[in-house]
């Protein structure tokens, strides 16, 4: 009978005491940090404290540093500027997000067939990004162009659709859930999603996450969409790739268990550091740790790791 290996058990998620010997210690053990942003670098519009100096201080010491977001309302090149507002100096290659990674996925990976496009419940992050990668769309931001009570006449069947792609749209409605309803109908056509979190903080709350916006479409139809964000490791691959990442001098940083800190523990890198400026709890993070998916350390905020 084959024997089976019982995956290594991890220790309990340890808090950094702040002392400077003991987070010298831990950086230097790694050349990497991959960064969640919303609730480790800023809640909403609001960056958090002395973020942009512990940013400097890895760079002074030569740590690469990869900002790895779910966040699909930005393209990269959006999303910079709002580095740059923070006076966070950032190159936009530097920056990864969910909705680049469905759109590499669409065009390099599942090669879309021509003449074929892709009907987008979500906001100009997503349509950016399909446009960087040369894939036709149509949703998303652009008005529908028909009146609300005529919703039924434009539900698929459409054999022009190839698939669906879901992210975080704060404009969401009816009629646009009415039509990929449609579209969906039809097995051939793919569902995908940028990211599935349920919800995400800002201005010291949570509101409904990318998730949310898949959920019903999900409950419709009985069909779950792929993802391409964090904890995909879809994503984990395509950054190894990119970066020519090295795993074992790897960490990830995030705010949340079953997005950042997942992706971390499934894709095999050496450290995950949890923050408590986010969205898991210090008991949330100490009970995961009981079932082996907590974080190795963890820390109130990031600018603790100045010491
Ligand atoms: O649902 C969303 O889109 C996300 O919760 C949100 O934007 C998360 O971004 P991250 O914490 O990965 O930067």
């Amino acid at each position: 009978m084959a024997s089976e290996t019982a995956p290594p058990s991890r220790a309990a998620p340890r808090k950094l005491t702040g002392k400077k010997q003991e987070i010298d210690d831990f950086i230097d053990q790694f050349d990497t940090f991959l960064f969640d942003c919303d609730g480790v670098l800023w809640q909403g519009d609001v960056l958090l404290p002395k973020v942009v100096e512990t940013l400097e201080m890895l760079r002074s010491r030569g740590k690469k540093l990869v900002f790895v977001t779910n966040n699909s309302t930005k393209s990269r090149e959006k999303y910079s500027k709002k580095f740059e507002k923070f006076g966070i100096p950032v190159k936009v290659d530097e920056i990864f997000g969910s909705a680049y990674s469905t759109a590499v996925a669409i065009s390099r990976v599942y090669q879309i067939p021509k003449g074929k496009r892709v009907f987008v419940i979500g906001e100009e992050g997503i349509e950016e990004e399909l446009d960087a990668e040369g894939i036709p769309h149509f949703g998303g931001t652009q008005p529908l162009g028909f009146p609300d009570d005529e919703v039924a006449e434009h539900c698929g069947p459409d054999p022009t659709v190839w698939a669906v792609v879901t992210g975080l749209d704060r404009k969401i409605n009816y009629a646009k859930l009415a039509m990929a309803f449609g579209f969906l109908q039809d097995p051939e056509v793919h569902f995908f999603a940028t990211n599935f979190d349920s919800t995400f903080p800002t201005h010291g709350k949570l509101l409904p996450g990318a998730g949310s916006c898949s959920a019903p479409l999900t409950f419709m139809t009985g069909r779950g969409p792929t993802t391409f964000g964090k904890p995909s490791q879809a994503m984990m691959e395509s950054i190894e790739r990119k970066y020519t990442l090295d795993k074992s001098k790897a960490c990830m940083v995030g705010d949340r268990l079953n997005t950042d800190i997942k992706f971390g523990i499934k894709g095999g890198l050496k450290g995950t550091l949890a923050v408590l400026t986010g969205v898991s709890k210090e008991h949330e993070i100490l009970e995961a740790g009981e079932a082996g998916e907590g974080p190795d350390v963890y820390l109130d905020c990031l600018g603790d790791l100045l010491g």
